[in-house]
């Protein structure tokens, strides 16, 4: 019971670094532009809006152990009700001042904060500790796996230090005595809007559908401009080494204006890296983030090429006009090449092995259609309930 003038609660390796790593390719492949300045976010809610509401099911068994958690410590069982669930990184220039999480007129419903810490300071960031400011502990040092629980008034006021280096990221959540800010209802309202009438889906019912490109241009001030910064999607994957290619070459060079442009990255694209071009399409620039950040998850564990039983790749060395076609791209889409290192982080992933990166988009495929029919099961139950809920047997 949390009966101290500042009641906290610490759950040390709460999550497994699995379960990390997931939610990281879940928020690397489907963030936006943030609430604050150099901040990125995932919302559930967003997730459904683009076709992708079978990837809020990771999110749910967490939900249900943090409130009972958050209920237990707190003494209100059964009385709360979840008011925001969402993945936020921080990137190089972020910071949070002292403030409590209920301040603001809008915010008022908010009663518990649950943080989750899905990377690591020293490792994957640097600067970004949290502190209170009175009560123990002052300083908390953020470590993938770890979750800060606290109450959201004026007794626990705390701030975050500048992220000098990396990207922070996390997955907060608010809880609330207030049913009319009970975010279960709203989810389920959208998710019925969901095409899911149909139990044997292919891929192309599954994937991700890409928001207005406002949303992912970088920095959000000058987004009606599009004269200088990046589109968010392209520098994720332009830190991992890789750059989108379309083959439709001739659009490229009768398209001028950016709003007639953009609509490529809505369009089939392949993927280049270093010299070389795979030659698949995938749907659309959300669909290739998406295969590459879900191949960036499983590599390491990827032992060898020959896991993979399949028809010859095909990889082609890239050409002259290959070069021009991915340059014009480059040149729309990432007009501040070192800004988009600076803010995502520059991070080499060795010799990319197209046998196991051919092989990951099978695995992603598999990945997908599971959690789909599994959200084909489960949403009926969630509609009668009016409550998104875990359920242990029907999950597997
Ligand atoms: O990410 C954290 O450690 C806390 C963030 C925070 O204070 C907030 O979002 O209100
Ligand atoms: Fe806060």
């Amino acid at each position: 019971m949390a009966e101290s003038e500042h009641p906290r609660l610490i759950l040390h390796k709460f999550l497994s670094p699995d379960l990390c790593k997931e939610l990281e390719f879940i928020h690397k492949s489907c963030s936006t532009i943030g609430y604050r300045k150099n901040v990125f976010s995932t919302t559930l809610s967003h997730l459904i809006a683009t076709n992708s509401p079978h990837l809020i099911l990771p999110f749910i068994p967490i939900r249900e152990k943090l409130k009972e958690k958050v209920e237990e410590f707190f003494g209100c069982e059964y009385e709360l009700f979840i008011e925001f669930t969402g993945l936020i990184s921080w990137s190089k220039g972020a910071s949070i001042s002292w403030h409590s999480d209920d301040n603001r007129p809008y915010l008022k419903q908010r009663d518990y904060a649950a943080v989750c810490y899905l990377n690591s300071y020293g490792v994957d960031f640097g600067g970004g500790l949290f502190h209170f400011q009175d009560g123990e502990p002052t300083t908390f040092i953020p470590m993938a796996g770890d979750v800060l629980i606290y109450t959201a008034d004026s007794r626990n006021v705390h701030s975050v230090e500048e992220i000098t280096k990396g990207e922070r990221l996390t997955l907060t959540l608010w809880f609330t005595r207030d049913k009319s800010h009970d975010e279960d209802v709203k989810l389920i309202s959208f998710l019925t809007k969901c095409p899911f009438n149909c139990s044997d889906p292919s891929p192309s019912d599954y994937l991700p559908l890409p928001a207005s490109q406002n949303m992912y241009w970088f920095p959000p001030e000058q987004s009606s401009t599009y004269q200088s910064g990046f589109d968010i999607r392209f520098a994720r994957l332009h830190v991992l080494g890789y750059k989108p290619y379309s083959s439709d070459a001739s659009s490229l060079t009768k398209k001028h204006s950016s709003s007639d442009f953009s609509d490529i990255l809505l369009e089939p694209l392949s993927v280049v890296r270093g010299n070389e071009l795979f030659d698949k399409e995938f749907a659309n620039l959300s669909h290739l983030l998406q295969m590459v950040q879900f191949y960036h998850w499983k590599a390491p564990q990827l032992q060898r090429s020959s896991e993979f039983k399949m028809e010859p790749i095909k990889v082609v060395p890239i050409s002259t006009s290959h070069r021009e076609n991915i340059c014009r791209l480059t040149v729309e889409f990432l007009k501040d090449e070192h800004l988009a290192e600076t803010i995502f982080h520059c991070m080499s992933c060795g010799e990319n092995d197209w046998v196991n990166f051919c092989g990951t988009v099978d695995l992603w495929e598999a990945y997908t259609s599971k959690l789909w029919h599994k959200m084909v099961v489960i949403l009926p139950k969630w509609v009668a309930n009016q409550s998104i809920f875990y359920e242990p047997n029907g999950w597997v």
